[in-house]
């Protein structure tokens, strides 16, 4: 059994996670992390509010944290202390939180996914692959929609989707076009768009448009519930347990050849 810890647990991430560590045949629950945490014993498990306590007396080999760009930094410095591996789904990096990550990263095992279902990750590498066949001839965008509580903007799938697709089209983060507004003239041939949109109890959608002269191609994940992403995190803290240190993506974890 794979000791398992789980950050922020009172989370709509962290609770589809207690449910699916608790159903799993091969990881057990060794403590978990909430802020509040009288909320702890209300859902049964034993923890408390700061990650490097609860290690110390768990045992865990494994963190599954689902919980802010900030407190996954914080939570990793707290694993790396302690030799612990890591699962990250939370998003919202800078590129220096992302730098702090990686420094973790260089004692312990960290898979680092903006969006863990395996879906999407199978999304992703085909919007890449379209782009890449499809070539200059069309315009290419992408649209996200979540729900009304969701704080980063756009998602951190949405950039992923945006950094792979203009990687295979040769263009950089320069061609990223967050918003458009007023007299914007005539859309530049390099432009890669990425827009969002926020309501209601959207799980996560995402479509990569490519638009092109008679013809318009559309590539959309839509989740309906939060199960996918957490079976794909359980996978990736399988995977993640006893590997080598370094910062892994779920790319990785799927066994996808590089690409670029
Ligand atoms: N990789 C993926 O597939 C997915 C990624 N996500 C990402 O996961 C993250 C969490 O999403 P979601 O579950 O919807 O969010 P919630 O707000 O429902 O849950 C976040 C949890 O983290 C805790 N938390 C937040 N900030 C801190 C902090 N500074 N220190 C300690 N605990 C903290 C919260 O505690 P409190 O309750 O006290 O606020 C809460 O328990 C987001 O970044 C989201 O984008 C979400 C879904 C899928
Ligand atoms: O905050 C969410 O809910 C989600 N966040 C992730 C993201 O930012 O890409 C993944 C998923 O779509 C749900």
């Amino acid at each position: 059994m794979i000791r398992t810890v789980i950050t922020g647990v009172t989370g709509r991430m962290g609770g589809t996670l207690l449910r699916l560590v608790r159903e799993s045949k091969d990881l057990e629950l060794a403590g978990a992390t909430a802020r509040q945490t009288s909320r702890l014993e209300q859902l049964g498990v034993s923890g408390g509010d700061d990650l490097g306590r609860v290690l110390d007396t768990a045992r865990a080999q494994v963190v599954i944290d689902f919980t802010s760009a900030e407190a996954s930094v914080a939570h990793a410095c707290q694993c790396a202390e302690r030799g612990v591996a890591m699962v990250i789904g939370s998003t919202g990096f800078t590129p220096e939180s992302r730098a702090e990550l990686a420094e973790s990263a260089k004692s312990i095992p960290v898979v680092l996914a903006p969006n863990t279902s395996v879906g999407v990750n199978v999304v992703i590498r085909m919007a890449a692959e379209l782009a890449r066949v499809l070539g200059e001839g069309y315009d290419v965008e992408v649209l996200e929609a979540h729900h009304r509580m969701k704080k980063d903007a756009p998602s951190g799938t949405a950039l992923k989707l945006a950094e792979v697709l203009a990687s295979a089209l040769g263009r950089s983060q320069d061609d990223l076009t967050f918003a458009r507004h007023g007299q914007i003239g005539a859309r530049p041939k390099q432009e890669i768009g990425v827009q969002t949109l926020r309501g209601g109890d959207v799980v996560g959608e995402h479509t990569v448009y490519y638009f092109g002269e008679g013809e318009r191609i559309e590539l959309t994940h839509r989740a309906t519930n939060r199960d996918q992403f957490g079976l794909g995190a359980l996978r990736a803290a399988r995977w993640v347990t006893g590997r080598s240190p370094g910062l892994y993506d779920m790319a990785d974890v799927l066994g996808f050849q590089r690409t670029s």
